[in-house]
């Protein structure tokens, strides 16, 4: 998809279904390697980045066979080792869980330095960090990551910083080591717990996914299993901004409440009516909106992947928002693109000062990045007349559908 064409001012009305996680689903599909059996995984999103992945699990010797839409069995006998050092690696940023999975099912792995958003710096010595100590040498060769070890043994690894990356790498490296590894200051995010809870469908055993200590205790062999992923809670909490960016009134569907926590709290500081039901949220504008601060957290706290688009809201919100992002450094390349559209935003390094302005402005955009991409649909969804969103590629690598999505909310909206 080059571009997104959207006529701004329809309030959105009615429901949206959101889709399996992206950040669950990519690493639950690599970690299939970890067994030798045919798993089938459910409720995957049909999105850019999932064609990517399932596209490298064949090139390294995988037979992956859509069932259904959203439905994959993916076969991992055949593959004899974990190495690709193709440019494809690079398309993403969760190619890099090969290196886990490889390492513990091979006791080898290389890859690519993968990709992902350019939202600042992005390390891995988290990663190497935690391979290192369950035995693994790593060495950076010519942009590519090799890790090697002759056994792997269970080890207690504290993370310098928490990072989701780290923490799934690690646990599926350590799943198949000799012993026991105990992770701390561990991330503690939702698709932590559903990466956990499908190695343990296999037969692994962790245990203390979801808080900041994690125990595995390393197993021989995994088997094969069906599971299904949760729902995308940022996926959700977008199309909540998106609504509440039209003054709408929308239900996000085959949700998980319980995740989108930090977003309704901060959505109803704002004065947005939040109403939860056992699997769906309904955002319902019915005042004037007030700004609010954000700072972005590990979870619980703010999730950094939806503050551009709680940005581009807060554009548009009267009185001043402070938006401090502290995960990512180069999280804010999306505001000179907002400022096009009229947005009043000064950005000094890792805080943005907003002040909201009475109407944006539709023009020709570029989108930056996936969720800038979302960032600037958020705003050409209330901005004055038509905004063109340029390089909506980057979009499609998270969001399964989204213009059909949008047209069943009522949203004026094109591909270009
Ligand atoms: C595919 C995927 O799941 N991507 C998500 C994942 O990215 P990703 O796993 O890359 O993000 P991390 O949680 O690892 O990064 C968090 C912070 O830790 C730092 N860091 C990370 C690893 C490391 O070895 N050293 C280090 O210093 C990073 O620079 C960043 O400042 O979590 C991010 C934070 O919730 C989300 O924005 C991304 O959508
Ligand atoms: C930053 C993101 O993705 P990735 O880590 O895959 O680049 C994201 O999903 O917002």
């Amino acid at each position: 998809m080059k571009k997104i064409i959207i006529k701004g001012g329809n309030k959105l009305r009615g429901t949206v279904n959101i889709s399996g996680f992206k950040n669950a689903a990519l690493p639950i599909m690599v970690a299939t390697i970890l067994t030798k059996d045919k798993c089938i995984i459910e409720n995957l999103p049909m999105i850019r980045d999932v064609d990517c992945l399932k596209e490298i699990l064949i090139k390294i010797g995988a037979k992956v066979k859509l069932i259904e839409k959203g439905a994959m069995e993916i076969d991992t006998t055949n593959i004899e080792k974990c190495k690709l050092t193709d440019d494809i690696n690079r398309k993403m940023r969760a190619s890099y869980y090969l290196l886990g999975a490889g390492l513990g099912r091979f006791k080898e792995s290389e890859v690519l330095y993968p990709g992902g958003c350019d939202i600042g710096v992005r390390p891995i010595d988290q990663h190497i960090k935690g391979f290192e100590a369950l035995g693994a040498t790593v060495e950076i060769d010519h942009g590519i990551i090799k890790c090697k070890a002759d056994k792997l043994r269970g080890n207690r690894i504290y993370l310098d910083v928490v990072s989701v990356g780290a923490t799934i790498n690690i646990m599926m490296a350590a799943t198949l080591a000799e012993g026991i590894t105990i992770i701390e200051n561990a991330a503690r995010e939702p698709h932590i717990v559903d990466v956990a809870n499908f190695i343990n469908a296999c037969g692994g055993k962790i245990i203390g996914a979801g808080t900041d200590i994690i125990k595995i205790v390393g197993v021989e062999r995994l088997k094969g299993c069906n599971y299904s992923v949760i729902p995308d809670q940022i996926e959700a909490g977008s199309y909540m901004i998106m609504g509440v960016a039209t003054e709408g009134d929308i239900i996000v569907n085959n949700v998980i409440p319980k995740h989108l926590e930090p977003v309704t709290a901060k959505l109803r500081e704002m004065g947005v009516e939040v109403t939860e039901y056992g699997e769906s949220i309904r955002v319902t504008v019915n005042k004037k909106l007030r700004s609010v601060d954000i700072k972005t957290l590990p979870y619980p706290g703010f999730p950094t992947d939806l503050q551009q688009l709680m940005s581009a809201l807060l554009s548009k919100t009267k009185g001043t928002s402070v938006v401090t992002e502290t995960i990512f450094d180069g999280r804010f390349k999306f505001v000179d693109e907002l400022k096009r559209m009229g947005a009043n935003i000064l950005v000094d390094g890792r805080i943005a000062v907003i002040k909201g302005v009475e109407n944006l402005m539709g023009t020709r955009v570029e989108a930056k990045d996936l969720r800038g991409g979302a960032a600037l649909i958020v705003a050409a969804l209330s901005a004055n007349g038509v905004t063109e969103i340029n390089k909506a590629y980057h979009i499609e690598r998270g969001y399964e559908d989204i213009i059909d999505k949008l047209l069943n909310l009522g949203a004026d909206i094109k591909e270009g």
